[in-house]
This record gives structure tokens, C-alpha cells and sequence, in this order.
């Protein structure tokens, strides 16, 4: 379905992304340096690029796993309705978990996938996120760890999409619908 005709304006540059992820990385090292394995959970599908990312800056024992959550469609509205479409493929009982997740709005995905995995038994779980858009949240969650704070702008890029488009765009950048510019 062809959605109303927009442009994308850059917000954060691709070397701006590289070099937080770098420091974040350090960061999170540093929590869990004396795990034997961090199991590092990917949220599909918009964490595929900085999950990709991620792990390669962290000098840790690693697995990688993946959840699918969904819950826009193809809305820049949240259904607040997670739906699961791909569960873990191993176990976290007993084991140090880093959810990493493209982006905190309303926060009902990330609070839902936290409540999962900790239902668990997890040892450790702790959790970060790329971006945050505080001033939009509905449910009371934050990220252990987040990149960039964001005002309130539908964003694209870095592998978050607007109804499946623009996952691909090295940089994040904002939705500017055509017409709210007349
Ligand atoms: O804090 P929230 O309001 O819940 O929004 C954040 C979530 O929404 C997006 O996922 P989406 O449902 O679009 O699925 P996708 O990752 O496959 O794009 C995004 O990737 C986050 O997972
Ligand atoms: O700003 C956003 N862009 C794309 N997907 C999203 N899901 C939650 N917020 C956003
Ligand atoms: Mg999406």
C-alpha cells in the first residue's frame, strides 16, 4: 500500500552512530566483563542493523539470538498491541542477556519483551536501545543504555523502517510528510 509522499531530512550521521555505538560498547563491556557468555538478543526487524554493529564492537564471549516483535504495521502509530512472531531459539535460564533494541517510543515493546525474558530466569538482563523518544512514552520503561535521546519525530534508517521502507539508509533521519509543508 503506497503510503502519503514524504522526504527524509538526516538527523544523525552514520559516523555520528559508529562512534557512540563504540563508546556504548565499552560501557557495556565493562557490565559484564566477567560473564562466560552474553547471550545478545536482537528485537526483529528493526534491530538487525545495530545488533549487526553492536556485537562487532564487543570484545565479549558472545551468542546471538533474536525475537520478533511487531506492533506499528504500516502506521506511524503504535497498535500498543505486541505481537510475538519468532521466539528465542535458545534458553537464557541462568544466563547474562543484552536486549538490544532499535528504538524506545510508547515503550509497549520493550516493556513486553523484558517481562518475557525475565519470566525466564535470566541472571543478569540488562538492556539497550539506539534511541529513545522520551517525550512520547505511555508505559514505564528506559533502556539501561541508549544512544540518542530524539524529540518527537518519526524516524527512518539504520534499519528502522517507515511500512517496511527505508531500513537500509546508513543514517537516521525524520519522516517530513509533503503536505504538512503547503
Ligand atoms: O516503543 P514502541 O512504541 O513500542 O516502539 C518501538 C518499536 O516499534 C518498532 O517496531 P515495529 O513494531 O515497527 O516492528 P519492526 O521492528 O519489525 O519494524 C521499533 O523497531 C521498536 O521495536
Ligand atoms: O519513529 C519511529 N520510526 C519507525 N518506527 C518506529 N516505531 C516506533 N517509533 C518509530
Ligand atoms: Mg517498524
Amino acid at each position: 500500500m503506497p503510503t502519503r509522499p514524504y522526504v527524509i531530512e538526516e538527523m544523525i550521521s552514520a559516523k555520528t552512530i559508529a562512534a557512540r555505538i563504540e563508546a556504548l560498547a565499552k560501557d557495556i563491556h565493562d557490565a559484564f566483563e566477567d560473564t562466560d557468555k552474553l547471550i545478545v538478543v536482537g528485537l526483529l526487524r528493526g534491530s538487525f542493523v545495530f545488533i549487526a554493529d553492536m556485537v562487532r564492537e564487543l570484545d565479549l564471549p558472545v551468542e546471538v539470538d533474536f525475537i520478533e516483535a511487531s506492533s506499528y504495521g504500516n502506521s506511524t502509530e503504535s497498535s500498543r498491541e505486541v505481537r510475538i512472531l519468532k521466539d528465542l531459539r535458545g534458553e537464557i535460564q541462568g544466563r547474562d542477556v543484552l536486549v538490544v533494541e532499535d528504538i524506545v517510543d510508547t515503550g509497549y515493546t520493550l516493556k513486553h519483551v523484558v517481562g518475557l525474558l525475565n519470566a525466564k530466569g535470566p541472571k543478569r538482563l540488562k538492556t539497550v536501545a539506539l534511541l529513545d523518544k522520551p517525550s512520547r512514552r505511555e508505559v514505564d520503561i528506559k533502556a539501561d543504555w541508549t544512544g540518542f535521546e530524539i524529540p518527537d519525530e518519526f524516524v527512518v534508517g539504520y534499519g528502522i523502517d517507515f511500512a517496511q521502507r527505508n531500513r537500509n539508509l546508513p543514517y537516521i533521519g525524520a519522516v517530513r510528510f509533503l503536505e504538512d509543508e503547503a
